[in-house]
């Protein structure tokens, strides 16, 4: 048997998955939990990583990680941090996205030059918003990171250099994603000086090894790790329902899309990956289980009591900020409570808000590809509710497939470890996938979209 190791490093959690390569089968499976907050020690990951892929490591023959996007690693000459990272849901540095956008000649032109419209979730603006607001901390950084990249430098050899794939670095600011190059002027015009980025590495290969001489893999951005993990093909749309919601989709020409509803970022193959995101999923569902003082299956219980449109009770789901649409200052707005709501109604009404938030992400990405979807499929941790499976294809209007429970950045993240050590991607059998069909409920998206857009 040769096994493969896949990790996903995301914003709450690791995961770690050691596969079977012939196949994809887990052979076993563990996991570590992140600090909350959208301010984070980076170090806290190095050491989730050793927490769950630790004792696997061992047993693999190569390995890779797949991490949350955009996440600012800011580093000195000695290779540690100078101040905690700031993730991608942190939308402190807005201000310096348009500052920056307009520095590049305007939305389109940010569009044809690193494929997105930078937003606050970008590292780019992530940059200058240290530069002008701690001076001290920017003028120690010398080398440039993403969560991942700072995972894998922790897991190759002493010594190693830091490298990348172009799939995590489409989502910087400072990476031309059409050309797949560096904009090392566009990372120093951010922080103020010339600063360190990590080697890309090629699709397919590795890029270093660890101490005991396991090969590992470039890595990459936990949505492209999802595309490969789940073998998403041209007209599927993938939907993620984990910290952020994301729709996303594969594609073989880069996109440039200067509104800025869709992201166009690199895919870990070769290709480019279209997305929306929004930075409030799953723990809508969280929140909204605190408030009520259940947990979740008591909250999905409630929530399908409730009709269809929680007797007029719809809100807004924006309280982190948001990014799709592009509102990083909103907060979260109810409307239509009355004497008679209930309990019932309040756990219905967060599953249709953070869904009709998702079908927004949905509608953007069908939109840029100007193609209905041959298949809309369901992954990540809010799955695992009973409420959101059975709402899903109600309010999206469409059937949903739902693959076996499962960590699908991770599988992703032991896909491309598996391909640079056979040198061939490998066919992994997606088995078990359920098709989750409701009566479509118009109405509920029409409530949502009537307070979204007053
Ligand atoms: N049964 C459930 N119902 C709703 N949400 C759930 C359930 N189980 C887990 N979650 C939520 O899923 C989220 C974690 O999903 P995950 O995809 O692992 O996130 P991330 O990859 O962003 O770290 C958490 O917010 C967690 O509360
Ligand atoms: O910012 C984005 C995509 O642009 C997010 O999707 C992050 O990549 C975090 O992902 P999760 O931890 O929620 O999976």
């Amino acid at each position: 048997m040769t096994y493969v190791l896949g990790v996903d490093s995301s914003t709450q959690s690791t995961k770690a998955l050691l596969v079977d390569a012939a196949d994809g089968t887990v052979v076993e499976q563990r996991t570590a939990p992140h600090p909350a907050g959208t301010e984070v020690d980076p170090r806290a990951w190095l050491a989730a990583f050793d927490e769950a892929a630790g004792p696997l490591l061992a047993r693999a023959e190569a390995v890779s990680v797949g991490g949350q996007q955009h996440g600012m690693v800011a580093l000195d000459t000695a290779g540690e941090p100078v101040r905690d990272a700031l993730l991608w849901n942190d939308t402190r540095s807005a201000q310096e996205a348009r500052d920056l956008i307009e520095e590049l000649g305007g939305p389109q032109a940010c569009a044809d030059v690193i494929g997105s419209v930078m937003v606050a979730s970008f590292t780019a603006s992530k940059l200058r918003w240290v530069r002008d607001h701690e001076p001290e901390h920017a003028a120690r950084v010398s080398e440039v990171l993403l969560p991942h990249d700072y995972v894998l430098r922790h897991v190759a050899a002493p010594g190693t250099a830091a490298f990348t794939d172009r799939g995590d670095a489409s989502g910087t600011g400072y990476f031309a994603t059409s050309k797949g190059e560096w904009r090392p002027d566009l990372a120093a015009a951010a922080i103020g000086h010339e600063v360190a980025l990590p080697r890309l590495v090629e699709p397919g290969a590795f890029g270093g090894e660890t101490s005991a001489g396991v090969p590992i893999a470039g890595g990459t951005g936990d949505n492209a790790a999802a595309a490969l993990g789940m073998g998403l093909e041209p007209g599927d749309v993938l939907v993620s329902i984990g910290t952020s919601g994301v729709a996303s989709t594969v594609s073989a020409v880069p996109v440039a899309d200067g509104s800025g509803a869709v992201t166009g970022f690199a895919d870990a193959a070769g290709g480019y990956l279209p997305m929306a995101t929004t930075i409030n999923a799953a723990q809508i569902l969280d929140l909204q289980g605190r408030w009520l003082g259940v947990d979740h299956d008591e909250l999905a219980r409630l929530a399908l009591a409730a009709p269809a449109g929680a007797n007029g009770v719809t809100f807004l789901p924006y309280y982190g900020g948001e990014r799709t649409p592009n509102r990083p200052d909103a907060t979260g707005t109810w409307t239509g409570l009355t004497p008679r709501t209930t309990r019932e109604d309040l756990a219905r009404a967060a599953f249709e808000a953070l869904l009709c938030s998702l079908a927004d992400a949905v509608d953007l990405v069908v939109g840029s590809t100007g193609q209905e979807p041959r298949r809309i499929l369901m992954v990540g941790g809010a799955t695992r509710s009973a409420a959101v499976r059975a709402l899903a294809p109600a309010i999206l209007g469409r059937p949903v497939v739902l693959p076996p429970s499962g960590e699908y950045v991770a599988r992703g993240a032991a896909r491309q470890a598996a391909w640079a050590l056979s040198g061939a991607l490998p066919q992994w059998p997606l088995t078990g996938a359920e098709t989750l069909e409701a009566e479509p409920t118009p109405g509920v998206r029409e409530a949502y979209a009537a307070v979204r857009d007053a």
